[in-house]
């Protein structure tokens, strides 16, 4: 199964531009499964609430899951994307799950970071875990978690827990830990993640923030399968197995989850 991420970084509310940047940049690539960044179309650094709730639309009715459904059957690859999301009066920053057949899922980031928390609710669909068919027919689970969710190991965990192989990561990092924490968050639930970042810098009129880029694909073993320069665009797809992620079998004596012992784990 090919699975990649899209790099780059998007003019910021140009969502007409950015959508014609990304369907350039994935002009010809083949994949079951891509990952876009967090806030893809609409960038990230919004100078008021209004501002973002302007940006804001319904899932699955709204134009963004249109786009990514035509961009979906284009590229016959399902597609993980982020995008501000309204809700009657309630708004998210979400993640949509699309395939060449329309809305599959998505995922409300649970933990918002710093003025997200003035524009955003906090997701409340839990973790979702979806059940998706790649190309070939084969079957495999995916999850997703949007940006600053690495950094709470509970997120990719409770992924895991959920029989999770794939874990789609759209982000929007400013900070520089994350590149060296997928490897873990990988090895430490023996999933494989798919992070993909942004480059550029963005200003809110008060103050601004600089993405850092370096998108990358880990596997169960806690190994890079590719990762992206900190600036550029770039799309990166790898062959992976995601059966790989079900043996959780350390040692002859050890299976990773089954090791567990959660009536030790203080809450
Ligand atoms: N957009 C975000 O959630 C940024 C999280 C902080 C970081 N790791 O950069």
């Amino acid at each position: 199964m090919r699975v990649g991420f899209v790099q780059y970084c998007p003019a910021f509310l140009q969502m007409e531009t950015n959508r014609q940047v990304l369907a350039a940049l994935l002009e010809g690539i083949e994949a079951d499964l891509l990952v876009l960044p967090e806030l893809c179309l609409t960038g990230y650094f919004f100078t008021s609430s209004e501002e973002a709730h302007a940006a804001a639309e319904s899932i699955p009715d709204g134009p963004t899951t249109a786009w990514l459904t035509t961009l979906s059957q284009r590229t016959g690859a399902i597609l993980v994307a982020g995008l501000p999301e309204r809700d009657g009066a309630q708004y998210y920053n979400s993640a949509v799950v699309v395939g060449p057949r329309g809305y599959i899922g998505h995922y409300r980031k649970v933990h918002l970071f710093y003025e997200e928390k003035l524009h955003f609710q906090a997701g409340n669909l839990g973790f979702p875990v979806f059940t998706v068919t790649d190309r070939s027919g084969e079957t495999y689970k995916l999850g997703v978690m949007i940006c600053f969710d690495w950094y709470f190991p509970e997120a990719a965990r409770t992924l895991a827990l959920q029989g999770a192989d794939v874990i789609a990561h759209p982000a929007n990092l400013v900070r520089p830990d994350c590149p060296r924490a997928m490897p873990i968050r990988a090895l430490e639930n023996h999933v494989f993640t798919i992070t993909a970042n942004r480059y550029g810098s963005e200003s809110n009129g008060r103050e601004t923030l600089s993405f850092i880029g370096q998108s990358l694909i880990c596997d169960p073993m806690g190994r890079i399968l590719a990762q992206a320069p900190k600036v550029g665009d770039a799309v990166e797809v790898v062959e992976i197995h995601p059966a790989e992620a079900r043996n959780r079998r350390i040692t002859q004596h050890n299976d990773l989850f089954a090791d567990r012992r959660p009536e030790h784990y203080q809450l």
